[in-house]
């Protein structure tokens, strides 16, 4: 079993770690102190964040004001110059990059704004990369694969290559992709960027009502009001700081905990 699996919290719902039951509003990913610096330029000064089970977290803020070096840090691919991440007991910061790494496969998905799906492959082979990569044998990845695809409304179009795909499909077999392997944390930025407003809110139900109906987190980078709707608690970084919302506030814990566990797999907007 790699690291990456023994920093899992507990699957089983009601549990956790230790078997004891778990709150609602169990913390499953913890922030503190994070500082990175890219040369003169101070892109985290001190950031302290918690992210609750089930919750959907939006952060908004300024173009350059740090929320991707933040979402980067969290997800362990950048590592901060000082400051702690922390993941079901596991010091994410204190990783090599190959932990990071199998961390990341196994226990994170992503959704950027431009896809990034291989170009040259089917949209049933593009969601079956990543569990051929965590060791899942060749017919069950297809046959999940499909599952994710079918989930995404993209049954139809698993043959074809991303280029002859709309632009909110191709978004969509990326949404599968991430989800495919069962990630406890969605890491998405700016997922919706590239689509018309329709395509966006399309690519966002799919989205929030997937990760809600698994009961994954997921941290969402947004310049759009809309797309920050569909969050259950809103945090915004100006200047390398999180200048509107704590770490994790008890109301807005609270609010989450209610939101993740009345969530039905619509995801509409708050
Ligand atoms: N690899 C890098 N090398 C040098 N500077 C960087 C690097 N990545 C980010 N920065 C700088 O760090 C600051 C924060 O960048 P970051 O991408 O985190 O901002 P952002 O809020 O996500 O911006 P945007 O909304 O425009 O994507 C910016 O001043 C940016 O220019």
């Amino acid at each position: 079993m790699s690291p990456a699996r023994t920093a899992s919290p507990d699957r089983a719902a009601g549990t956790d770690q230790a078997g004891a039951p778990s709150s609602a509003s169990t913390t499953i990913m913890s922030a503190r102190g994070l500082h990175l610096a890219f040369g003169q330029t101070k892109a985290l000064r001190g950031v302290d964040l918690d992210i609750t089970a089930g919750e959907v977290l939006a952060i908004t803020g300024p173009s350059g004001s740090g929320k991707s070096t933040l979402l980067h840090v969290l997800a362990g691919v950048l590592v901060p110059d000082a400051g702690s991440v922390d993941y079901g007991g596991t010091t994410v910061t204190d990783l090599d990059e190959a932990a990071r790494s199998r961390l990341r496969l196994h226990e994170f998905g992503f959704v950027f704004q431009f896809g990034q799906l291989l170009p040259d492959l089917s949209a049933l082979d593009n969601v079956t990369v990543p569990l051929l990569l965590t060791g899942t044998p060749r017919r069950k990845a297809l046959a999940a694969a499909r599952d994710a695809l079918a989930e995404l409304d993209l049954a139809e179009h698993a043959a074809k290559r991303p280029t002859q795909m709309s632009g909110g499909q191709a978004q969509r077999v990326a949404i599968a992709r991430a989800l495919v392997t069962g990630p406890r944390i969605l890491f998405a930025d700016e997922p919706t960027g590239s689509l018309d407003s329709l395509a966006a809110e399309r690519a966002m139900e799919a989205l929030v009502g997937s990760v809600r109906a698994r009961g994954a987190s997921m941290v969402i980078i947004t310049h759009d009001a809309r797309t920050a709707a569909y969050a259950d608690r809103e945090v915004t970084v100006r200047d390398g700081r999180l200048t509107i919302g704590g770490p994790g506030g008890a109301a807005s814990t609270a609010a989450a905990a209610t939101t993740a566990t009345t969530a039905t797999t619509a995801g509409g907007p708050r």
